[in-house]
């Protein structure tokens, strides 16, 4: 679904922050992405979603070149790609349930209230719906981030550092509601610093482990 032939990226003119990467991510593939701070974890990931394009090389999403696509094409591409910050940003005046239908809503589609609340309900926050994003705690934010990025039911999640700013438990709740996801043969690619977590999850999904390193995209070995 997503191909990576020999990408290279920096910002301006300035020096290449990634070179040279290939990769290719499989319908239910499940992958991990570390690297030291600064090292290109969240450009890589804008890279996926088209957030960015490539200085050289191709990045082929969905069958389609990224670098040709049209404003319409990227849009269409977007919906495919759900996306979670480690800070998601909310409308604080519209209640839980209203942000997670926006996409829904900016798509132009009717919003579906059954699936509204089959996703409130996935990630238990049924009795937060009516709530103001401003009163949830962490985990619950990132809960209803991740029911906003699943509503129109993409093929890969990408989550950028999710679990930064949670405790233990929330980020197990969380990386077992994206195995859910996975178990669905959907992709999902999770950018995280957090070794221990990735060392929990091996235990409970097949999933491979991408490093960024001195520029370049790196399979990590089973020696985390
Ligand atoms: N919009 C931008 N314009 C110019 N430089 C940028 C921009 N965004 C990021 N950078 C630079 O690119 C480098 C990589 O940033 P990026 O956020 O991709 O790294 P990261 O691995 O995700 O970092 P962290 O783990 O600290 O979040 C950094 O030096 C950063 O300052």
């Amino acid at each position: 679904m997503i191909e990576m032939q020999n990408l290279s990226f920096g910002y301006g003119a300035s020096e290449p922050l990634l070179a040279d990467m290939s990769l290719s991510l499989q319908p239910g593939s499940f992958h991990f992405l570390t690297g030291p701070s600064g090292s290109g974890k969240t450009t890589f990931l804008r890279l996926c979603y088209a957030d960015l394009l490539p200085r050289s090389g191709r990045m082929i999403a969905f069958g389609q070149d990224v670098s040709q696509l049209s404003r319409d094409g990227i849009a269409a591409l977007r919906r495919k790609v759900g996306v979670v910050h480690q800070d998601p940003q909310f409308l604080d005046h519209m209640p839980v349930a209203d942000n997670i239908a926006l996409p829904q809503i900016v798509a132009g589609g009717p919003v579906d209230t059954d699936v509204i609340r089959d996703l409130l309900d996935w990630v238990q926050l049924r009795q937060h719906g009516g709530a103001l994003p401003p009163s949830l705690s962490g985990g619950e934010r990132q809960r209803a981030a991740l029911a906003r990025a699943v509503i129109m039911t993409p093929e890969l999640v990408i989550a950028d550092e999710p679990t930064g700013n949670l405790d233990w438990e929330m980020s197990m709740r969380l990386l077992d509601l994206l195995i859910e996801f996975n178990q669905a043969d959907k992709a999902v690619l999770f950018a995280t610093h957090d070794l221990n977590l990735i060392r929990a999850a091996k235990q409970r999904v097949q999933a491979r482990v991408l490093r960024i390193a001195g520029k370049r995209l790196q399979l990590a070995g089973a020696d985390l």
